[in-house]
Formats: C-alpha cells, sequence, structure tokens
C-alpha cells in the first residue's frame, strides 16, 4: 500500500464525559513527516488513539487516502492502511518475538519478517525469546516492528524512542525517514525527544489543553524561542 494522505477537520474527542481535544484541523499529505509536540498531559496520545478509533468522539471528520474513517472501528482502520504504535507496548507476552511478528504480516509472506530483523538486529538475537522476557526497550521494537510489517499507508508514532539507547535512536529515525522518502508511508511521530523529532519532520503541531496552538516548518520552530518556552517548557533547542 502507498502512502496516503491523512486529513483531519473539526475533530473534537476525549473519554466518555472527559473532552480532551477540541476542534483540531490538519492534514498531512501522503509521505509527508508530522511530529505532534506539546508538554505532557496536552492530548498528543489521545489524538492517536482518537485517530485508531479508540476513544470516544464527540465530532469531527477523519480522512485516510481522501475516504472518510470516523465512523468505523479500529480494527476496519487498520484494514484500511492506518497503523499505530501506541506508547504502551502491546506486545504477546505469550508468544516469541517471531511469532509476535507474523501476527503483523496479515497476508505477506513469512518471508517478510527479515524486513523486521534488518531493521532491528536485536530482534533477530531475541527471536524465540518471549515477549514478556523483553526489556522495556526491546518491546519498543517489536511493537514498532510488526506495525511496520503491516505495511499501513499512514503510521502513527506515539514516543518510539522512549527507553531506547541513543545509537539505536538515530538508527530507527533514519529508517523512518526512509520508509517516508520511498513513498511507501506517511509518517506521524510524538516524540518527547523533541529535537529527534524536529531533524526527522518536515511539519509540526503543538497542542496546548487539547488544541492546536501553533503550526509551522522545524526551522520556524526552532527559530521561534518564544513558542518553545510557553509550548514546549523547554530552554532551548540547538
Ligand atoms: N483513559 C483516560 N481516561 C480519562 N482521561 C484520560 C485518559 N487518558 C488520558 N486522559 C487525560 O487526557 C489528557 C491528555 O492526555 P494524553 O495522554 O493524551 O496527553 P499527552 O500529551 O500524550 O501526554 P504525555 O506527553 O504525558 O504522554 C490528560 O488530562 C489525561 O489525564
Amino acid at each position: 500500500m502507498p502512502a496516503a494522505s491523512l486529513e483531519i477537520a473539526g475533530l473534537s474527542a476525549g473519554y466518555g464525559q472527559t473532552r480532551v481535544l477540541e476542534d483540531i484541523s490538519f492534514c498531512a499529505g501522503a509521505g509527508r513527516k508530522l511530529a505532534v509536540l506539546g508538554r505532557n498531559g496536552m492530548g498528543k496520545s489521545t489524538l492517536f488513539a482518537t485517530l485508531a478509533g479508540q476513544t470516544k468522539r464527540y465530532g469531527g471528520e477523519i480522512r485516510l487516502g481522501g475516504q472518510p474513517i470516523e465512523g468505523i472501528d479500529s480494527a476496519s482502520r487498520a484494514l484500511k492502511g492506518l497503523g499505530y504504535v501506541p506508547q504502551s507496548r502491546d506486545v504477546f507476552p505469550t508468544l516469541t518475538v517471531e511469532e509476535n511478528l507474523f501476527v503483523g504480516l496479515k497476508a505477506r509472506p513469512r518471508s517478510a519478517i527479515e524486513e523486521a530483523y534488518a531493521m532491528f538486529p536485536r530482534l533477530k538475537e531475541r527471536r524465540k525469546n518471549l515477549g514478556s522476557q523483553l526489556s522495556g526497550g526491546e518491546q519498543q521494537m517489536l511493537t514498532t516492528a510488526r506495525t511496520i510489517l503491516g505495511q499501513p499507508s499512514v503510521l502513527l508514532l506515539d514516543e518510539p524512542l522512549e527507553g531506547l539507547a541513543p545509537v539505536i535512536c538515530e538508527e530507527l529515525m533514519a529508517a523512518f525517514g526512509t520508509l517516508a522518502a520511498s513513498g511507501e508511508m506517511t509518517i506521524l511521530l510524538v516524540e518527547q525527544r523533541i529535537q529527534s523529532a524536529l531533524d526527522f519532520a518536515d511539519a509540526v503541531i503543538i497542542l496546548e489543553r487539547g488544541r492546536i496552538a501553533w503550526t509551522g516548518t522545524p526551522a520556524a520552530l526552532a527559530a521561534d524561542q518564544h513558542t518553545v518556552e510557553t509550548l514546549l517548557g523547554v530552554g532551548g533547542l540547538h
């Protein structure tokens, strides 16, 4: 499946009676790389969970490749090409690493898991281990690899670098960049490592209390010290 656009218009969502997102609108063109930033608790994970169909939506539209998906369930969204790697690493604890990867293949041949091993050699070393026996960083790699094996047209990555060693972070961001550049995936990234996100992305949105407070390019953000301090709560970027 080639990369697809993701368009959101007037999206409001939350949990039960608790409204978290208000009137979110943006568009990520096919093959683009969008970073979603913001301080803790501003709604980043809720936005991705909403796109994946896992929260309560009060209103608004979500279009994947021009087709509305807001009315269909999570599994159907995945079948239509929406890949979601949540912050909570959801490996299957009683399956081995290799069996976890097989789940991600959908209809693809089993040999395709070599793609995951090329991206994460550590998973190949641990392929006979159970999901429950992996470290936090290894679970992160496994969840990410399993989702990518399904060849989504839009990939939502919620803090994929959490728990990973710096050298692996660099390799992983480079691999994500290659997937987007090859036209295989549109990638949306939530990341606390702001500089890594800005090095990766070609557009940025910043959430503040469930609303979009800023949009622009990484270069414009890096030059806007006031926004960096007030909306991201960090002293500066380099
Ligand atoms: N399952 C839930 N039920 C009720 N409220 C929730 C739930 N999950 C998150 N929230 C609330 O929604 C708001 C946004 O949380 P969310 O996790 O989306 O923020 P975030 O920007 O991803 O934060 P962080 O950077 O800390 O991961 C917070 O006020 C949080 O308490």
